[in-house]
Order: C-alpha cells, then sequence, then structure tokens
C-alpha cells in the first residue's frame, strides 16, 4: 500500500534545545497514525514538520511524495489542519469564518455540510465569541475538512470536547477515513487512541519508544493475574511461576507475567491437583494506558538515577 506520509529521522530544535530527536513513522492511504506522549514529548513540534510549517534540522519528510516544506504550493491545497488552538475573528460568526475560509479554496465543501458534519449547523449564524470552547474546536475541525483534504491532521481535536461531542467527531473522523482519508493525530486521551488508532507511536523527549498497533504495544507490558489465597492455604505452598508476585497484607496474591496462558495454566493445574479453589480469579492484559505510565516512569527513573550519579 503506498505511503501517504513518510517521515524519516526527523529533528527538531528550539536554539539549543533538540525537541525531535530523530522520528521515524509512515502513514498509509485511509490510515489514522496517532502520536501519544507526556506534555512536552514532541508531539506538536513533529506534526507542525509533517504539515510543513517547519523545516526539520535534520530528516526527511514527504506528504503525498512531496517535501511539505519546499513543495508547500503543491501539497497545502490537499491537506487539512486542525492546529492545537485555531485563531478565529471573534466578531465573525460561525457560517461567515467558514465562509472566509471556503473563499481561499479551490473546490470547498458547501459551508452548510461542513457545519452539519460537525453538529454546528444550528450555531451557523452565532458569532465565534459567543461559542463555547468546545463548539469553537468543532468548527475548527469544520475548516480542516472544509477542502475536502485527502490528508488531515488532527492535533488534540476533542481537547475540551463533551463526551457526546467526542463520539461524534470520533464518527465524522471514522467516516473520513472510510472515505481513504488519511489522519495524523495527536491525543491525551488514549481512549481515543484506542478507539481510532490503525497504528499510534508513543513519543517521550522527543523520540519514538514504542510504536505498532494498540495490541502491539500494549502486548509489550506484563498481563496481570490475580486471585484470593484461601485461609486454610499457606502462601509458600504456591507454586513457583513466571512472573512476580505480589502479595498484600490480605490474602490477595498478584502475578505479572508475560506469558499469561503459561502462568494461568501452571496456576490453575497446581489449584487442581491440591484441590484449592481460587476466589475472584480473574486475569487480563496489560491496558494502553499501563503501556503510557510504563514509558513516562521508566524515563523518570532515569532522570532519577542520573540526579542521584550527579
Ligand atoms: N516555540 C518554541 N520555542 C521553544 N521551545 C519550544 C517551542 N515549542 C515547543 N517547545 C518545547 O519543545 C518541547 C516539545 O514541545 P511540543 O509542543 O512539541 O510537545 P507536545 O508533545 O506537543 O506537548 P503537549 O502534549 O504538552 O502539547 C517542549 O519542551 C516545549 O517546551
Amino acid at each position: 500500500m503506498a505511503e501517504v506520509i513518510e517521515v524519516s529521522g526527523v529533528r527538531r530544535s528550539y536554539g539549543d534545545y533538540e525537541a525531535v530527536r530523530g522520528v521515524t513513522f509512515s502513514v498509509a492511504r485511509g490510515e489514522l497514525f496517532a502520536l501519544l506522549g507526556t506534555n512536552g514529548a514532541g508531539k506538536t513540534s513533529t506534526l507542525e514538520v509533517v504539515e510543513g510549517l517547519a523545516r526539520p534540522a535534520a530528516g526527511r519528510v514527504r506528504v503525498l511524495g512531496r517535501d511539505p516544506y519546499t513543495d508547500r504550493a503543491a501539497v497545502r491545497p490537499r491537506i487539512g489542519v486542525m492546529l492545537q488552538q485555531g485563531g478565529f475573528p471573534a466578531d465573525l460568526t460561525a457560517a461567515e469564518t467558514a465562509t472566509m475560509w471556503a473563499g481561499t479554496l479551490t473546490l470547498p465543501r458547501p459551508v452548510a455540510e461542513a457545519l452539519e458534519l460537525v453538529d454546528l449547523a444550528h450555531r451557523a449564524d452565532v458569532a465565534v465569541k459567543q461559542l463555547s470552547g468546545g463548539e469553537r474546536r468543532r468548527l475548527d475541525l469544520a475548516l480542516a475538512v472544509l477542502a475536502r483534504p485527502d490528508v488531515l491532521f488532527l492535533d488534540e481535536p476533542t481537547t475540551g470536547l463533551d463526551p457526546e461531542s467526542r463520539r461524534n467527531t470520533w464518527r465524522l473522523v471514522r467516516t473520513l477515513l472510510d472515505d481513504g482519508v488519511t489522519v495524523l493525530l495527536t491525543t491525551h486521551y488514549l481512549d481515543e487512541a484506542e478507539e481510532l488508532a490503525d497504528r499510534l507511536a508513543i513519543m517521550h523527549q522527543g523520540r519514538i519508544v514504542r510504536t505498532g498497533t494498540v495490541a502491539e504495544v500494549v502486548a509489550s507490558q506484563p498481563a496481570t493475574v490475580s486471585f484470593a489465597l484461601p485461609t486454610s492455604v499457606p502462601r509458600d505452598q504456591l507454586p513457583e511461576l513466571p512472573g512476580t508476585f505480589a502479595v498484600d497484607d490480605g490474602r490477595r496474591v498478584e502475578l505479572h507475567t508475560g506469558t499469561m496462558q503459561a502462568t494461568l495454566t501452571g496456576l490453575l493445574v497446581w489449584a487442581r491437583d491440591h484441590g484449592v479453589e481460587l476466589h475472584d480469579l480473574s486475569a487480563r492484559p496489560a491496558s494502553l494506558e499501563q503501556a503510557f505510565l510504563a514509558v513516562a516512569s521508566s524515563d523518570d527513573v532515569e532522570t532519577e538515577r542520573t540526579e542521584v550519579a550527579a
């Protein structure tokens, strides 16, 4: 499948500070790729380079086969951009804002259709300054889809939206993907990434530290098997199983394992052979949140180590 977005070894600096430190990924047509990461990880800095708003200090970017910075005139008409903070003239209405923006485009959607797509048709004649934060966000999205873009960049598109509006936005994004639009998204909402992303990357301190499908990224973390041990069974009678035992003050036992099936089999065979009934037995894979937190905390440890060494 043809790659619509290709990013290879991209670096970006602000003065002496290198915010993006060699980022590589690609996105195929009709695919949604999500960039996740801690605050300041470099998501927006990366997105701006791919959008052609900034030149990378090093590396190569292609969008629809062209350099989005040097070949901006060719790329810009085919992309839609929803920035983290869109600036609108406050006194224009939503419809006037969209009409003004449509005037800069070659073959825009009808303004009414774009507002309808983001559920703002009923607010068309309301001045931007009177729209709520979430409504402004949706107006921003309407402008991004006005040009019928082949590639859509969404920087935290649902921040500040109520749950229903978020779900409506997700529905719109899915419709666009079905139509073959390619989407690069940044978000702090892990459920949003789980809902929408075909593949994702977790960035931290300017680098991609995990990437793949949600399932692949989650599989990098241990699953949890837990149960309550009957009081009649001493803890030291538990079998030797792969994974770490974490026994709290009560009778609850937790195992963290990278081989859930083998661990469960060992546990259940032991329980059967010893006539032990395991109460509240549960086995669950890691969540995307756990994978995310592991990335964040592993670097915290590194920072702490550095501080101790210094
Ligand atoms: N214009 C700028 N001048 C100097 N430093 C900047 C500038 N823009 C961003 N940075 C720094 O670069 C780093 C990456 O910022 P960036 O906005 O790309 O992160 P992010 O992952 O999008 O963060 P967030 O989740 O908070 O939006 C941060 O340390 C930030 O302070």
